[in-house]
């Protein structure tokens, strides 16, 4: 049920035609987010993505797991032992819209206090009324495919923001969100949060014909990636990426250029800022930061397209140690690193 803007109201034939798709979709979604009684009436015709303590709900079909989108509808008679739904319901986020315009929102059952509703389900048996399961957002992320990755991510993303920006920093009193969760206001010093994210640049670094990958403890065994960096107050992205090269590795950039950008929400909210970076040739030898890194290594050209063949999942090899693993494929590390591949391919011999 789009709600069409202004004059367009009368002449809905005529928003259709001056409109792409995508330039609707954006105008929508700007609507819904700038007006609290639009997007309340997007709540009742719209479609939920459920969580519970930020794991998605997801669904096995066939060998593929999805998100279900669950309808209002649906969703108020499948939960229908609830007392209070439309209070439940204003405690969910808009996180997008179909191609026809139709509002997608994520409402996670715990954040929404609905446990202190007497009667509630219990999530075991909201998994088998719902015939799914909440799955944890990193597991998820391996098991589902396509769209669904962004937008579950976003959506984690978001539901936290607001469960961990519930009172004023200034005040210390109470913020409200408004229907959309685009921002939360604190009515007494009229404060407005809009959600946060943090820039963080990820910097795939090459001498030309070898690149530089590191493990922090805590990654998968075997796993190695590109050096990432949380931007300081006051720099600039260029400035990020030769800092952290210097910190973590000790060597000097002398060239950098972007590549592309993703949203990642690990372990708050990031924008994973992607980038190549070419070392002086001459000054390779790796000075290793201790305290942030694990082992940080070159590796050849054969080795990376090796560790791409044999996929996500170390190998056992015989001397005890596991073979080279790389970030999996939707991960924007992945990404820098088939380019770095395939500039080395198109290089003359
Ligand atoms: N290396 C990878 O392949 C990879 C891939 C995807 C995502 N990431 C993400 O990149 C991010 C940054 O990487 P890193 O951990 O090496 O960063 P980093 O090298 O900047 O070191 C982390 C430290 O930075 C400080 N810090 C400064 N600003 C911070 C902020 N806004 N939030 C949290 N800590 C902040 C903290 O002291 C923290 O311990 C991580 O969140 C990680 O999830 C890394
Ligand atoms: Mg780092």
């Amino acid at each position: 049920a789009m709600i069409y803007p202004g004059v367009y109201r009368r002449t809905p034939s005529l928003w259709f035609r001056l409109h792409s798709t995508y330039v609707r979709k954006m105008r929508y979604l700007f609507d819904l987010k700038e007006d609290d009684d639009i997007c309340r009436q997007a709540q009742n015709s719209g479609t939920f993505y459920l969580f519970h303590n930020l794991s998605p709900f997801l669904q096995k079909v066939g060998s593929k797991y999805l998100a279900p989108q669950i309808s209002a509808v649906e969703m108020k008679s499948t939960l229908g032992k609830l007392k209070h739904n439309e209070q439940m319901i204003e405690n969910s986020v808009l996180i997008g819209c179909s191609d026809a315009c139709m509002a997608y929102f994520a409402l996670d059952l715990v954040f929404s206090k609905i446990y202190s509703i007497p009667g509630f389900l219990e999530k075991s048996v909201i998994e088998s009324e719902l015939k799914g399961s909440f799955t944890e957002l990193r597991k998820a992320l391996f098991q589902l495919d396509g769209k669904d990755r962004p937008l579950l991510s976003s959506a984690q993303a978001l539901l936290r923001w607001h469960d961990t920006h519930q009172f004023c920093s200034k005040t210390g009193q109470p913020t409200q969100k408004n229907v959309a969760g685009s921002k939360r206001v604190c009515r007494t010093s009229g404060i407005i949060y809009y959600p946060q994210m943090s820039p963080v640049v990820i910097t795939l670094v090459s001498n030309g014909s070898q690149c530089l990958l590191a493990r922090q403890a805590a990654f998968p065994k075997g796993m190695y990636s590109a050096l990432a960096g949380f931007c300081d107050v006051g720099e600039t992205l260029e400035e990020t990426v030769r800092r952290e090269v210097a910190e973590e590795v000790g060597l000097e950039v002398e060239s950098l250029w972007y590549s592309a950008s993703q949203h990642w929400p690990f372990p708050n909210s990031s924008l994973m800022i992607a980038c190549h970076a070419i070392v002086q040739p001459q000054q390779t030898k790796i000075s290793m930061n201790k305290l942030e890194l694990e082992a940080a290594r070159w590796f050849s050209l054969e080795e990376i397209e090796e560790a791409l063949k044999r996929g996500p999942k170390p190998l056992k090899q015989e001397n005890q140690s596991v073979s080279l693993c790389l970030p999996p494929k939707w991960a924007i590390a992945h990404q820098l690193i088939q380019e770095w591949v395939k500039q080395q391919a198109s290089k003359p011999a």
